[in-house]
């Protein structure tokens, strides 16, 4: 099966680097300079520093050669899919489209199995998804991650593991898609109280009615509890609220101990946040956390109000 990943971001690199020891597999730079530059250097110095890549990785800027491969890896930031997905959809009708990205599309609510059903109806849609840095998948450290589509494919499954990345398979894209965009909405929320210094203990208590919120929601839009439970959704919620290699987790240390933070970097749960705090008013799902990061990234709120406001809640069942 002939890969092609679409997006030279980190993610988008490392799984390039991990897929590339089962076969030749071609990794997409929407920039021409950038593809170059990763030609002639043979590594990814803007997004992926001090990895080399392996030789059965190659660049190419030309987006329809690598439309021609059988199966395509959507890594781009979320916010930028839907777009694409309109743009390119006559060429990615036929295909199986893996989404590996982690959010929800501000402007429709829609997580990326709905954008590329709206936009590619012609297209199979899964979900690559879970805890995973892309410097460890990049450096060939023992991985596990969620497959999700919705017809069972062993094959897919297959194609997509590799030596150390263990791929568990899932027919719940809507939980698989929903675990991995929440996740980082509480990873900011996490990474504040870190950087506010209000313990680990605050921090315990977060994730734990963080996931509540996430099951909660998730439910509500038709996933199933076993797969929040899972690596997309509390494995990933995990690893990114205690590591401070996330980039989620990096934006609320920032908040919280009040220090500026490059805004060029991706940080998915921003966006992410607005869209599940519309959804959740919109539906009547109460997601006291998620409004409070909302209102903390569009600084409406400072962090003490906000910590203060979620410890005034009317004390109820747990
Ligand atoms: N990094 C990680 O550890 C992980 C990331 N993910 C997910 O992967 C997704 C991508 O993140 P990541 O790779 O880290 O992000 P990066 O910031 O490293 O890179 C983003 C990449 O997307 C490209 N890009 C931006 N806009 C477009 C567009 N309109 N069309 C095509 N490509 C575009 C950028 O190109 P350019 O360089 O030209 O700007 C860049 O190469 C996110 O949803 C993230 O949550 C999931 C698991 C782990
Ligand atoms: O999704 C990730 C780990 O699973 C990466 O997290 P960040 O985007 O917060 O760096």
């Amino acid at each position: 099966m002939s890969i092609s990943v679409l997006g030279a971001g980190a993610f988008g690199t490392a799984l390039a680097i991990s897929l590339a020891q089962n076969g030749p597999v071609t990794l997409w730079a929407r920039d021409g300079e950038h593809a170059r530059q990763m030609q002639a250097t043979r590594t990814n110095a803007r997004r992926l520093p001090g990895v080399d890549l392996p030789e059965n990785v190659s660049i190419d800027a030309d987006l329809s050669l690598c439309l021609a491969a059988d199966l395509l890896l959507l890594a781009m930031p979320m916010q930028q899919m839907g777009d694409f997905l309109k743009t390119h959809a006559e060429k990615l009708g036929g295909k199986t489209l893996v989404s590996c990205s982690k959010g929800i599309d501000i402007a429709t609510g829609q997580g990326p199995t709905g954008l590329i059903r709206a936009h590619c109806p012609g297209a199979r849609a899964a979900v690559l998804t879970g805890p995973s840095f892309a410097a460890d998948i990049a450096r060939g450290l023992p991985t596990a991650l969620t497959l999700a589509c919705t017809d069972h494919s062993q094959s897919l499954q297959t194609a997509l593991s590799t030596p150390n990345l263990r791929l568990y398979r899932t027919t719940d894209t809507t939980g698989a898609e929903l675990g991995g965009a929440l996740k980082n909405v509480y990873a900011i929320a996490a990474g504040t109280v870190i950087g506010a210094g209000l313990g680990d203990s605050a921090r315990a208590a977060l994730m734990t009615r963080g996931f509540a919120e996430m099951l909660r929601f998730a439910l509500m839009l038709g996933a199933r509890a076993e797969t929040l439970s899972g690596l997309s959704g509390f494995g990933d919620l995990v690893l990114t609220c205690t590591s401070s290699q996330s980039r989620n987790f990096k934006l609320g240390h920032a908040l919280g101990a009040n220090e500026p933070f490059d805004q060029t970097i991706t940080v998915e749960g921003v966006a992410t946040a607005k869209a599940v705090s519309k959804l959740a008013q919109s539906r009547d799902i109460e997601m006291p956390i998620a409004a409070m990061v909302t209102a903390l990234t569009e600084q409406k709120i400072s962090v003490n109000d906000a910590v203060q406001a979620l410890l005034a809640r009317p004390l109820k069942e747990e």
